[in-house]
């Protein structure tokens, strides 16, 4: 069956390990350049939808489809950045890449090289194209990585807490280059999926939130998101709506846990 929808678009998913369910009427659009973050408590299958996106996994029951074709396998179009650093360690910062490049785009070395090393620009690290991951810090083998997720021509980027080892400097720049990145060119927009714990985080990047409950893992909030443009963060983070959508949705945990602890919630109401 083929969709017209593009974007993502994920219906009446089921996903079980071992019999075990892990999601559960999974029905999701993500519309080309919406930056939507996944919030959800350790367990709820934040990993697993990202990775049922990526292609990586396949659902037990229903379809996940991106601009309109069934998902059967990962591809450049979707490219994936995961918390522990993911580059080749035998490789500099510029082969990592340039050898993404090649394999994908099927182009000459020289031209990889010279695109890589622009990518590389890109994410600030023209200094240190010749380094190993070993001589990086934790916040440039990140760059690094999201250069290489870019640097292949991927129309997604699904980030599976990408920032959660990194410290509170290095990611709120790590934040702000991937907002820029992904959200800050009208030319190309870039669909993300950003897996993240930290609510702050995920109100700061999202066009959108959506939580997963767990037991098994079913969106139990999905909030639209528009808020001013960010000048300088700790003002944003002051702006009275901001605070209320991170209350909101710290609401939104509490409500999972009181249904889990027995306590009736309706279906479906809204937060
Ligand atoms: N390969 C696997 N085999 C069996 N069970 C698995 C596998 N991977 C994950 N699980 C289980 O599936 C459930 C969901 O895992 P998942 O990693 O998707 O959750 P998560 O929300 O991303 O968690 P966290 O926030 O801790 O990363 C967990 O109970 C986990 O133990």
């Amino acid at each position: 069956m083929t969709q017209i929808q593009s974007g993502f678009e994920a219906t009446n998913l089921v996903f079980s390990y071992d019999g075990k369910p892990i999601l559960k009427d999974i029905n999701l659009k993500i519309k080309p350049g919406e930056f939507v973050c996944l919030l959800g408590e350790s367990g709820s299958g934040k990993t697993t939808l990202l990775n049922l996106l990526a292609g990586l996994t396949k659902p037990n029951e229903g379809h996940v489809y991106w601009n309109g074709k069934e998902i059967e396998k990962p591809s450049s179009e979707r490219s994936v950045v995961f918390q522990d650093y993911t580059l080749f360690p035998w490789l500099t910062l510029l082969q990592n890449v340039s050898l993404a490049i090649k394999k994908t785009k099927k182009v000459k070395g020289s031209f990889a090289k010279h695109l890589a090393e622009e990518y590389l620009n890109l994410v600030g690290l023209s200094g240190s194209l010749h380094k190993y991951p070993f001589e990086l810090s934790g916040g440039m083998r990140q760059r690094g990585a999201i250069a290489r997720a870019l640097s292949v021509g991927a129309d997604a980027l699904l980030l599976d807490e990408p920032f959660g080892a990194l410290d509170p400097v290095n990611r709120a720049s790590l934040q702000d280059l991937v907002l820029e990145l992904c959200r800050g060119s009208k030319d190309r927009a870039i669909t993300t999926l950003f897996v993240t714990h930290d609510i702050r985080e995920a109100v700061y990047l999202g066009s959108r939130i959506i939580v997963l409950g767990s037991t098994p893992g079913r969106i139990i909030a999905d909030i639209p998101l528009d808020f001013p443009v960010k000048k300088s963060r700790s003002e944003w983070f002051r702006n009275e709506k901001v605070q209320k959508t991170i209350v909101e949705i710290e609401e939104a945990y509490h409500k999972d846990i009181l249904e889990k602890l027995g306590h009736t919630v309706q279906e479906g109401a809204s937060i």
